[in-house]
């Protein structure tokens, strides 16, 4: 085949990729096909974006929030992307110490360019997502501030502030022990106070107090917030943060009565190895008593407690902050594998070929888009729900600055129970995204594996996803039983209704009359009322509530989940009430939200069956509208992934790459493995030769 044979195959799309294997072929062969050459430039997915019904670039605005919102997060990715000392594609193969080493050399670099640039708080939380890999600075910024932020008093965030945010100190949120992470009042971690020095004398006093999982403690934190046992007096006083210095502001080594180390390898290659998860152990510490965070509850020099009339529970507020950010991250982890998946979806062929012509597009097959689509839509649903989490938080944080402490239990309620929701279904949807994928999305180059190990943690870290769905279960019951003579509010006003939908059923006839907002905000109000009232009249049966509690969990974590499903539909529904500029932005978005609400009938049709609330018939119905809905969103898949805006280098994946230009780069990247320095592998002659040498004697063989 001669060059101009060569530079036929650019013509169509179709033919490249029937050439594609046949170029590779060559060049391994020797041919010297310069595939690069060949290949760049050239955007095989040019066919599918022609295909959209929407405006891509409206479409991006609504998805990042606002036009500001979509600048900066574009300015913060391509800052990132352009530089490469943030390349990441070698990150799995790397040994954990050059992994670390790497990890503090990124997260030097982003600081720098966070002080030369003078980049907002905002930019730079932007520039550290964008950069992409798990490590220090994430507790630092993200729990360390926020607690002294939430739990200092006005004094203690004067002094300690400015240096954490001026990185003069480096600090992480030491809650978890190697022998409790849920049960938080369970901590042994001691702090001791002593009216003769006035300090605190923090102690680990059995294995099972050690410090274990922080991260950024194993190597990097000068400073911790430990929580531990408040001791005065000889009595216990409940679990507070207090701030401890770790190691020397000099040489790093760590400070008399300190052990600290790292906790060891986690899940997966790369992935959250980045991190110095750490364990902590105190010999009689002793740090000065103005180091105890008081805002809740002051300890005086004669060592007195004073109460505030901040609640107790304050002491869990950055739990709750994190927890809302954990939502948006879920939307951020989810349409990132579901971008890769999509676009390899429309790139791949297999079967169906007719006359030589074109097999089928993997994404044309129904069991695709039905296993796809609800994940697409999903990544949407996530994204607005965070958006609202978002600005319920800041009305909450606002209200505590006000010493408002209504809407706490409720913020609690809602950053539990959806951080659960939306981190199983995200972990879940990850792997579903690999299979998607078929074998190349078992390839760590295919971007899912990393994104899956780094995930998967975030179901059990800032609590454990069942523990928090119990956390709901207790709100909701509390809600059912105070129906009477309270009025429920915000996400639970619906109750307040509970008798008409408890009462009236379903009243589609037809699949078109799912495409209704009513019908199905309707029906998702009645399955989680009428879960939550029967597991509250199951309650009632036992004498020993707590007991009846444990008992029906399982039943609980459902009416729970029922409950978080009815906020993300109900959000997404009230999201499209509001002004959505661009042409077909809100018609599309609109058929993703019908796709969201009906799938999640058809999975969890048994609940409403069972609850009465649904026929057989209904429920068919509503699955055949699933289906007309799957090929209207078909034409606008491949743009509705673009629409996230995400750069190839945060992708992080030869599937999911703009271009589609998957196959010859998906080769070149094999080429680069170490295992492929050399045609002979190191250990042939030590190891194989021998075998293939060897004069065996025995009959058998
Ligand atoms: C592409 C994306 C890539 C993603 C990668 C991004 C990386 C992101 C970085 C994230 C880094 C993560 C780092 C992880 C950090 C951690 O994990 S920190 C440790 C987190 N630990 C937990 O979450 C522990 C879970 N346990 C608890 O929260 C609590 O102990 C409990 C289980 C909720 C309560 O236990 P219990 O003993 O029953 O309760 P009490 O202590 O007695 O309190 C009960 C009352 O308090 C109310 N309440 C409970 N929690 C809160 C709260 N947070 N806020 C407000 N109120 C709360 C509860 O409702 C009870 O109220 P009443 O009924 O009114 O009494
Ligand atoms: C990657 C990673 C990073 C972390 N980072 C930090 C950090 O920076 N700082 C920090 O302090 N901690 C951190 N943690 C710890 C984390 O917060 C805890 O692991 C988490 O809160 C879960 O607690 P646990 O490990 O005690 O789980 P357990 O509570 O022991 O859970 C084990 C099982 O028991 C079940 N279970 C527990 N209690 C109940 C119950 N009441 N009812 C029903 N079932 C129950 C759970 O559902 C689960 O299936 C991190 C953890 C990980 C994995």
């Amino acid at each position: 085949m001669g060059l101009s044979g060569i530079s036929l195959l650019t013509t169509t799309y179709s033919l490249i990729l029937q050439h594609q294997s046949l170029l590779l072929c060559l060049r391994a062969k020797g041919f010297g096909l310069d595939l690069k050459k060949d290949m760049e430039g050239v955007d095989y997915l040019s066919d599918e974006r022609k295909k959209a019904q929407f405006d891509v670039e409206a479409m991006k605005i609504a998805w990042a929030g606002s036009l500001e919102a979509f600048q900066l997060s574009d300015r913060m990715a391509k800052l990132v992307a352009n530089d490469p000392a943030f390349e990441k594609f070698t990150r799995p193969m790397l040994g954990r110490k050059e992994l670390i080493k790497n990890t503090l050399r990124k997260a030097a670099h982003g600081w720098k360019l966070i002080v030369d640039l003078r980049l907002t708080e905002e930019e730079a939380k932007w520039l550290r997502l964008y950069i992409d890999e798990p490590a220090y600075t994430d507790l630092h910024w993200g729990m360390f501030i926020p607690a002294i932020e939430g739990q200092g008093t006005e004094e203690q965030k004067k002094k300690w502030l400015p240096l954490a945010k001026k990185m003069q100190i480096i600090g992480c949120y030491a809650q978890t022990e190697l022998g409790h992470g849920s049960n938080v009042q369970g901590l042994e971690t001691t702090a001791t106070f002593d009216p003769q020095t006035d300090e605190f004398i923090m102690h680990s006093p059995t294995l099972t107090s050690s410090k274990w999982w922080p991260g950024g403690l194993g190597k990097a934190s000068t400073h911790a917030v430990v929580y531990a046992r408040l001791i005065v007096g000889g009595e216990f006083h409940g679990v507070h943060g207090f701030i401890v210095q770790l190691r020397s502001l000099d040489d790093h080594s760590p400070l008399p009565g300190v052990t600290v180390g790292d906790i060891g390898m986690k899940f997966g290659n790369g992935a959250y190895n980045t991190m110095d998860n750490g364990v902590l152990r105190f010999d009689h510490v002793r740090i000065p008593r103005d180091q105890m965070l008081m805002r809740v509850s002051q300890v005086t020099r004669e060592g007195k407690i004073m109460q505030s009339d901040v609640p107790r529970q304050l002491i869990y507020g950055t739990m709750v902050y994190v927890r809302q950010t954990i939502v948006a991250d879920a939307s951020k982890a989810l349409s990132r594998a579901v971008c890769i998946a999509t676009r390899y979806s429309a790139i791949r062929r297999q079967f169906g070929s007719r006359n030589g012509g074109p097999e089928t597009q993997v994404i044309d097959y129904k069991t695709q888009q039905s296993r796809l689509f609800p994940l697409l839509a999903s990544a949407y649903a996530f994204r607005f729900v965070g958006e609202w989490l978002k600005w319920l938080y800041t009305d909450v944080k606002e209200r505590l600055a006000a010493n408002d402490f209504s809407t706490l239990p409720e913020a609690h309620a809602c950053t539990a129970g959806l951080k659960s929701l939306t981190t199983s279904f995200t972990a879940d949807g990850i792997e579903e995204c690999r299979k998607l994928c078929g074998g190349h999305g078992y390839l760590v180059s295919s971007g899912l594996p990393e994104l899956f190990a780094v995930y998967i943690p975030a179901c059990t870290y800032e609590g454990d996803n069942v523990v928090l769905l119990l956390q709901v279960a207790r709100f909701l019951v509390k809600t059912v039983s105070e129906l009477g003579y309270k009025k429920p509010v915000g996400t639970t006003a619906y109750m307040g209704r509970v008798a008409s939908l408890m009462q009236n059923n379903c009243a589609v006839q037809t699949a078109e009359g799912w495409l209704n907002p009513g019908a199905v905000v309707e029906a998702f109000e009645s399955r989680a009322a009428r879960m939550a009232v029967r597991c509250g009249q199951q309650l009632a049966k036992y004498e020993n509530p707590e007991e009846g509690f444990a008992e029906l969990s399982a039943d609980l974590v459902e009416a729970s989940i029922a409950h978080c499903q009815l906020i993300v539909v109900s959000k997404f529904i009230e999201k499209l009430q509001q002004d959505i500029p661009g042409k077909g932005v809100k018609q599309t978005l609109e058929v993703l939200c019908y796709v969201y609400a009906l799938f999640l009938l058809h999975k969890h049709q048994g609940d409403f069956l069972a609850t009465g609330y649904l026929t057989p018939k209904q429920a068919s119905l509503a699955n055949d509208q699933l289906r007309t809905l799957y090929s209207k969103v078909r034409p606008n898949a491949i743009t509705l992934v673009d629409s996230f805006n995400y750069t190839d280098h945060y992708l992080g994946s030869i599937l999911g790459r703009y271009d589609g230009n998957v196959y010859p780069k998906l080769y070149e990247a094999a080429w680069k493995d170490p295992l492929n320095d050399s045609d002979v592998v190191d250990g042939f002659y030590e190891y194989v030769q021998p075998i293939l040498k060897q004069k065996l004697r025995t009959a058998k063989l």
